[in-house]
């Protein structure tokens, strides 16, 4: 019989589902992405590549690679009267709120969306992969007050979707760090959003309402929207001595220093996060300033020696993106926007070798 003691809180360490996608080996030091190691492959290659392996299965050859871009470049564009519907949306409100309606209302543009198969669910995917970078950046400015903007086809995706965002053609080296940050943010094994996306696509949900659900999860500031947490923190104080004094102060406060811990990798830097501050280092040089680099630096130093805790991806993220000139609200749904690849490939197997998520309490009420 099982009983309260086998109820692990926060289901730490609890295997949820088996998985042909992704293992976090923490002993090796691997993010592994069906046999790659995403660490390996943030290195040199793209995130249209990890796109193929995670929903073809491989790491794609040059050829695939354009049939892919091609696919997806194809879906740039949202149907006509979908445009509206951006000025409706409250100004203020956050654009994860944004995203989050605009895929809901993909639901009904969607003429075969009761057909779960493993073959429409993937092209499903790879459309709402086209769609994303226009949802993602007018869901800010539409709850800015500010104008659609239109995507640039002759550029490639990552490139279009930094100059949707800041209206200036990126250099190359900001095309390739912020390529290997969507690269870095695609697919992370059994966080909360895509654990989320599997219990809601369990009843055999649609792949809309089931990244409704995962998007509303990715926002919480314990998860996806620590990112803008840690700019906002970085953003208070300018100097090292000031963000050092700022951080002492949270700590004594009990308070929790966002961009610090992770569930699996809690006595250990986070392996993306050591690319993420290489990637700033390089932002750094360009500047020729290196004081977010030395703030954030002097902040580690005191996380590993007051609490042994250690940078998680957003940590470094956060000043990256801000050094690209992207807006701190657009922080979480670029994240997201990078992350459907990972969930779209959950949900698929999800839908292919399905048993709907059903667990017992234990139950602490009044005495019947
Ligand atoms: C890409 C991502 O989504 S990565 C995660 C991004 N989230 C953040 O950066 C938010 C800050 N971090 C946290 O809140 C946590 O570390 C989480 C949510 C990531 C993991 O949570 P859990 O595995 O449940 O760890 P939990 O919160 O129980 O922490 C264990 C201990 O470390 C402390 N701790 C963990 N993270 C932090 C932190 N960032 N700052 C200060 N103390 C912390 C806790 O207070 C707790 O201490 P206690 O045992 O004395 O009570
Ligand atoms: O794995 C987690 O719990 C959170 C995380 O780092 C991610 O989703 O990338």
């Amino acid at each position: 019989m099982r009983t309260s003691e086998s109820f692990v809180p926060g289901l730490d360490g609890v295997i949820a589902a088996k998985t042909e996608i992704s293992f976090l080996d923490v002993d090796r030091e691997k993010i592994v992405i069906r046999g790659e190691d995403l660490i390996e492959l943030a290195k040199d290659k793209t995130y249209f590549d990890v796109v193929h392996l995670l929903l073809e299965g491989d790491v794609p050859d040059q050829e695939e690679k354009n049939k892919l871009e091609e696919n997806i470049k194809g879906y740039y564009s949202l149907p006509d009267d979908i445009l509206p519907t951006f000025n409706l949306l409250p100004k203020g409100m956050h654009p994860m709120d944004g995203m989050r309606t605009i895929i809901s209302l993909l639901a009904g543009y969607d003429a075969d969306i009761e057909n779960r198969s493993h073959n429409e669910n993937k092209q499903r995917a790879y459309k709402l992969l086209g769609q994303l970078p226009f949802i993602t950046v007018n869901s800010y400015f539409a709850t800015e007050g500010k104008k659609i903007v239109s995507p640039d086809e002759k550029l490639g995706y990552s490139a279009n979707f930094l100059y949707m965002i800041t209206g200036k053609k990126p250099s190359d080296l900001e095309v390739e760090i912020f390529d290997q940050l969507l690269l870095l943010y695609i697919e992370h094994e059994m966080p909360n959003s895509t654990f989320a996306a599997r219990v809601i696509a369990s009843t055999n949900a649609d792949m809309y309402g089931t990244l409704t659900g995962a998007i509303s999860s990715l926002k919480g500031n314990l998860h996806g929207g620590a990112n803008e947490a840690v700019m906002h923190m970085l953003r208070e104080v300018d100097t090292v001595d000031g963000f050092e004094a700022l951080i002492r102060h949270k700590l004594q406060n009990k308070e929790k220093i966002m961009g610090f811990g992770h569930r699996v990798y809690m006595k250990k830097m986070d392996p993306r996060a050591t690319i993420t501050k290489e990637a700033l280092r390089k932002l750094c040089e360009r500047d020729k300033d290196y004081t977010l680099l030395e703030m954030c630096e002097a902040g580690e130093e005191i996380m590993r020696e007051e609490k042994g805790l250690y940078p998680n991806l957003d940590y470094y993220a956060a000043p990256v993106y801000w050094k690209l000139g992207i807006p701190i609200p657009l922080y979480t749904p670029i994240f997201f926007s990078a992350r459907t690849a990972g969930l779209a490939a959950h949900i698929i197997e999800q839908h292919d070798n399905n048993r709907i998520f059903r667990p017992r309490v234990a139950y602490t009420g009044k005495s019947y």
